[in-house]
């Protein structure tokens, strides 16, 4: 289990002594009473095993130093006092951090008070002993030991949510940035963390100067904890490539709301957690302040963070330490993978279920096969199932992931296209042995390796994949070149990807030296009580097999069938031609084929080139308002043809229109294809169901589409859940059927929020996204 590092943090309070400090004459003849408290925060790491105080630094070797401090040169200010003692502990070896207070009880002020105190800070307090309670600090937990005493502190700020912020560290300084190229790690173990996740993306694009440019596909990592720390489901990790101009401790500011907003509560350092939202990186930009620090200072010991962004970046280098595909070979975690999903954010909501039965799969596949694949023997101790939470790495018996490979199935004896059973056991390793960058798979057996070759291989599939292979300098296997059932696509934004030593920094501008003071108005949290992921919802059309047109890859991969599994109907054995747990073991949650690691190779219908086999994020701003997701990928889904499209409509596809306005008689007709290209209507026309929608003043002047999701639709709540055909969904999505009672008209600025999400009504732009009432600051 890596303990990467450890930290002790020693607490001296109240350490009392009578001395002659202060501005006027009589404080410099008469003693009186000082207090001091000091807090170091000791690097330890592998020290402590030894029980030797050469590890550490003593306490009272500090006390020593701060009485003599406070008994030696008098000073006129306290700070001047905090600052010597802050300097002095700074100077012990191992030091990274002080934060020292100076109090005066009993200063000369003709007023009633309890206390005054200066509190000087150096180096990295990456915690904030003044906002802690002492249960916070002892939770700080794994990786850290508190010796000596502590007070309770004062109320952490942003008090809402109880100690959620306690562990904050001091706002960071203003750093204002021109635009530049930022990495947001996202992760989180608790709740329905795809969901949770799908929205913070969502979330973040509404951030004032951020905007999303693509989002990493989307991992199962087991969770790396530290020594002793108590066991935690599995985390689910992505990284959002975005494009940010402004006050990076703004951004700071916003993904913490993000993180309060969607349940984060900070009890426990390295605590599960709903989300956790770390920025990575800011071209261009570095800081120390231990409020922000940049580059994340332990984003390059990571694999569940450099995993994803060298998926959603093959190129990417994490400034001043390497190529990030590289780093990710030197990860203790990398083992940790699990599982990837790719195109996620399409459909968030069954991901955990169908990864555990795909992992579950997995272990049964391997349990059952005759010996396992290539005679392989189930590990002693193996369980099978989804993995356990909290299974440490060394602990864990790896679970294969029979995922077929597309590119290199039948050089491995993957399952044949035809549906024959594969006479051999899964693929070892796609890579030919050229293949060094890359990310290569964990010498040995396991499901890790499993996932990293189904990885490799659903990449290099795809002209995705090519570029990857020329970022990386590798020679593609023959078999992973793209053909005519592999085929290519162009991704636009990897073309001239260059090899990662010699990646150009994506620095947009050059760095402008930080302007202290000089902070955009950051934008006030919304007012709203945090909301649970769990009622976060939107209706999961896709999970239904509702307006999810059999693509063409899909029939190609099928072999032409036509046969589309739908929710509930597992896919026939053979179908597809491929063993996959994802199509055996597990409830199809769609269809599609660019879902992730199903090894169906990824085919456009004209075998043409210019789109991604991967679905790249679009900003709601080109999302076709035909999507059910909101977010379809534009430049990969091809149209069906019009025979397929046929019965996609009977199949109760549905269609979008404008509760703004009538867009289109087609829009209205179920069985009519939908336009992408929606004509501007007045507001006030073609209120088809008869209802009054929120006022969020949209500016209809344009070309804005908004339609309303009732999210009743989905779950458990009596309320929910009536709807019991497609139609019925499709219904409910057109036409929302607002309970009584639900407010109409202009939201009121405290109930609005920044994701777009009021009460359980989504409004989702389909056309500009340009919704003036979700980005402080930026309306019209
Ligand atoms: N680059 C950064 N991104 C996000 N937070 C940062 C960064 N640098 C410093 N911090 C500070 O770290 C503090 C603690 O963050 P948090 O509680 O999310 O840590 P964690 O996620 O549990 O641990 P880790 O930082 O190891 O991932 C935050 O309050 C923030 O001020
Ligand atoms: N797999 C995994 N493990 C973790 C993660 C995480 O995001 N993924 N985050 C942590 C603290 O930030 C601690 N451990």
């Amino acid at each position: 289990m890596p303990v990467t590092r450890q930290t002790v943090v020693i607490a001296l309070r109240g350490l009392e002594v009578d001395a002659v400090h202060g501005v006027f004459d009589f404080e410099r003849q008469e003693p009186q009473r000082f207090v001091a408290d000091v807090t170091l925060w000791v690097q330890a790491d592998g020290a402590l095993a030894d029980d030797d105080i050469a590890g550490t630094v003593s306490y009272a070797e500090i006390a020593d130093e701060v009485v003599s401090i406070l008994q030696g040169q008098s000073a006129s200010l306290l700070e001047t006092l905090a600052d010597r003692i802050a300097r002095a502990a700074m100077s012990h070896e191992g030091v990274e951090g002080v934060e020292a207070t100076v109090h005066k009880p009993d200063a000369p002020m003709p007023h009633t008070f309890d206390d005054v105190s200066v509190t000087v800070r150096l180096g990295a307090v990456d915690l904030a002993p003044l906002a802690l309670t002492r249960a916070d600090i002892y939770d700080a937990g794994a990786g850290s030991v508190l010796t000596g005493s502590t007070r309770t502190g004062g109320a952490p700020e942003g008090g809402k949510h109880g100690q959620e912020d306690g562990r904050r560290a001091a706002l960071p300084s203003p750093v204002v940035v021109g635009p530049r190229s930022v990495v947001i790690a996202i992760g989180g173990n608790l709740g329905n963390v795809p969901v949770t996740l799908a929205s913070a993306v969502e979330a973040l694009d509404y951030v004032e100067g951020f905007s999303v440019t693509d989002v990493s596909p989307l991992l199962r990592t087991r969770p790396v904890l530290g020594k002793g720390q108590q066991e935690q489901p599995d985390y689910w990790n992505a990284v959002v490539l975005g494009t940010f101009e402004g006050d990076v401790s703004s951004l700071l500011e916003q993904t913490e709301r993000i993180e309060r907003e969607f349940g984060r509560e900070r009890t426990e350092h390295w605590g599960a957690r709903t989300i956790d939202i770390d920025i990575v990186q800011v071209a261009g930009t570095t800081s120390s302040d231990p409020a922000l620090m940049l580059p994340h200072p332990r984003a390059h010991e990571r694999a569940f963070v450099l995993a994803p962004w060298v998926l959603a970046d093959p190129s990417a280098v994490l400034e001043g330490v390497g190529a990030v595909a590289e780093l990710l070979e030197a990860c203790d975690d990398r083992e940790g993978i699990l599982d990837a999903i790719d195109d996620w954010l399409e459909d968030p909501e069954g991901i955990i279920e169908e990864s555990d039965e795909v992992l579950a799969a997995s272990a049964r596949d391997k349990t059952d096969g005759p010996g396992g694949p290539e005679g392989e023997q189930q590990e002693p101790g193996a369980r099978s199932g989804a993995p356990k939470a909290g299974e440490s790495l060394d602990e864990t018996v790896v679970r294969p992931l029979q995922v077929p490979l597309p590119a290199q199935a039948q050089a491995a004896g993957a399952p044949q296209a035809d549906g024959s059973s594969p006479d051999r056991g899964p693929v070892r390793s796609p890579k030919p042995a050229t293949i060094r960058p890359m990310p290569a798979p964990p010498v040995g057996e396991g499901g890790d390796q499993a996932v990293w070759n189904s990885l490799w291989a659903r990449w290099a599939s795809t002209e995705v994949g090519e570029d990857i292979a020329e970022a990386m300098g590798i020679e593609r296997p023959a078999s992973a070149q793209p053909s005519s059932a592999a085929a290519a696509s162009g991704s636009a934004t990897r073309a001239g990807a260059s090899a990662p030593g010699s990646a150009p920094v994506p620095v947009v501008s050059e760095p402008p030296a930080p302007e202290d003071g000089v902070s955009a108005e950051p934008p006030a949290p919304p007012s709203i009580p945090p909301r649970l992921p769990g009622s976060i919802t939107r209706p999961t059309l896709a999970a239904k097999g509702v307006g999810q047109p059999p693509a063409p890859e899909a029939e190609a991969a099928s072999g032409g069938s036509g046969h589309r599994p739908q929710q509930g109907q597992p896919p026939q054995q053979g179908q597809g031609g491929q063993q996959n747990p994802r199509k055996g073991g597990a409830k199809p949650r769609r269809s599609k084929p660019q879902r992730g690691f199903t090894g169906t190779p990824i085919t456009r219908p004209d075998g043409g080139k210019g789109a991604p086999a991967r679905p790249a994020w679009h900003p709601i701003s080109s999302v076709p308002a035909n999507s059910p997701s909101g977010r379809a990928p534009v430049r990969t889904k091809a149209r069906p043809p019009k025979a397929q499209a046929a019965a996609v409509a009977q199949q109760g596809k549905p269609s979008w229109s404008s509760l703004f306005g009538d867009v289109g008689a087609e829009e209205n007709h179920p069985g009519h294809e939908t336009s992408t290209q929606l004509a501007p209507v007045p507001r006030e026309a073609g209120r088809e169901s008869g209802m009054s929608l929120p006022d969020w003043q949209f500016p209809l002047a344009g070309s804005e589409q908004v339609r309303v999701v009732d999210d009743r639709s989905q779950g458990s709540d009596p309320e929910r859940g009536q709807l019991a055909g497609e139609a019925d969904q499709r219904r409910a999505i057109l036409e929302p059927n607002l309970p009584k009672g639900t407010p109409i008209g202009p939201i009121p600025a405290d109930e609005a929020t920044h994701t777009g999400i009021l009460r359980r009504v989504v409004v989702r732009p389909t056309m500009t996204g340009a919704i003036p009432i979700v980005k402080p600051g930026r309306r019209p």
